[in-house]
């Protein structure tokens, strides 16, 4: 492993990152949105603009800023209670970080993405092209995910992923996730014994340790989802580092703060991040021992031969899952055939074309 992506010291001379604050950060104990909070996040971010690093900020807290405008006595927990309260919360959001980077004559601007724009490949392009414009421009993005028009089967919920995603887009050097923990522990920090744990240099360290879904009082997915976007950055070849909103500074300065995981994968296109992560799954095959064999001996199509089940209805072209016979998710990759033609050949030889082809497929296990 390249022993630059192993080191914290990256942070200060990461020509572009993608940094994210989550709900926990930026919400009081009253579920209200904590200004103090987010006037220190704009000014050490503007400090990092004025030294010239490129950034986008994925920032929560449309709901608190809406708890707080509505004046409810407490966060809501169903669906139309949370898009009513981002709805009022995401506009005074947007003007507090536009104020607090005008003062400094930095320019912003808003993007809202849901689930489904960067499930859709064309969404997905779109918003990367959109994205670079603005920095061209000079533009620091702030994004959220458009609560208003998620739903209950369609939607990221946690801004984690979407920001593994967003870093991946913008071909981001380095992914921040910010959040009320000074990092990563082997079990919930408020539990007795459990220790921090300072790098992460391969995602099999973490077996032994607890990392629940559980969250802090305001936010979602707990530190499980840090791991599933820090999982999805370094396999991709971006290291990821989890530390509190109060640490960003001294991070951005090059202080050994917080959880390091190091990039484990090779930078590769956004299109292999988006049929591994992104991409909704249209079904699945299953593959004999052999068929696995073969794609994780690297290079190899997978052929209808090594197919022993086809589940689910798709068309060539849809993302779909390709699982081992122990039921393991093996790969995903972009469907050669259609779920019934495949079906009907499943386990034959010589049938052509590939089930998927190589250059369809990102392999999950390495
Ligand atoms: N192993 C662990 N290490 C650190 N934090 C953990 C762990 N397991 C669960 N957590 C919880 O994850 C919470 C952070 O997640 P969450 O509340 O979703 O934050 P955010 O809103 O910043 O995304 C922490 O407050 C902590 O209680
Ligand atoms: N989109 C929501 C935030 C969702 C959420 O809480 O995510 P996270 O900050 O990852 O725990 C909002 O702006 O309030």
């Amino acid at each position: 492993m390249n022993r630059a992506l192993a080191n914290r010291a990256l942070v200060p001379s990461a020509p572009r990152f993608v940094v994210k604050i989550g709900s926990s950060s930026l919400t009081k104990v009253d579920g209200t949105l904590n200004w103090p909070a987010l006037e220190s996040l704009s000014e050490t971010l503007s400090d990092a603009y004025d030294r010239g690093q490129q950034f986008a900020l994925i920032s929560s807290g449309a709901v608190a800023a809406g708890v707080g405008h509505l004046g409810i006595a407490t966060r809501p927990t169903d669906m139309s209670g949370l898009q009513a309260a981002a709805m009022v919360g995401q506009p005074h959001l947007m003007s507090a970080y536009g104020e607090r980077f005008a003062q400094r004559g930095i320019g912003i601007g808003q993007v809202l993405l849901t689930a489904d724009d960067v499930i859709r490949r064309t969404h997905y392009r779109n918003a990367r092209l959109a994205l670079e414009k603005l920095f061209t421009m000079g533009i620091v993005p702030i994004v959220n995910e458009n609560d208003a028009v998620a739903t209950t089967e369609l939607r990221l919920g946690d801004n984690d992923r979407l920001a593994a995603i967003i870093a991946h887009l913008i071909n981001a050097d380095v992914l921040i996730l910010l959040t009320d923990v000074d990092g990563l522990y082997s079990g919930p920090p408020t539990e007795p014994g459990s220790r921090p744990i300072r790098f992460v240099g391969n995602m099999s360290e973490l077996e032994n340790y607890s990392i629940t879904g559980r969250g802090s009082m305001f936010g979602t997915g707990g530190m499980a989802t840090k791991v599933t976007a820090a999982r999805m950055a370094t396999a991709f070849g971006i290291p990821t580092l989890v530390t509190s909103a109060e640490n960003l500074r001294p991070a951005l300065d090059g202080e050994s703060v917080g959880t390091w995981f190091a990039a484990t994968g090779q930078k590769s296109n956004a299109r292999a991040l988006w049929i591994a992560h992104a991409a909704k799954s249209h079904g699945q095959v299953r593959l004999d021992a052999g068929a696995v064999a073969a794609l994780e001996s690297g290079g190899k199509s997978l052929l209808a031969v090594g197919i022993t089940d086809v589940v689910g209805t798709f068309d060539p072209g849809d993302p779909i899952d390709i699982i081992g016979p122990g039921g393991d998710l093996v790969a995903r990759g972009l469907a050669g055939w259609d779920s019934e033609r495949l079906r009907e050949s499943a386990g034959q030889s010589g049938a052509g074309r590939p089930a998927v082809h190589v250059d369809d497929m990102v392999l999950l296990r390495h």
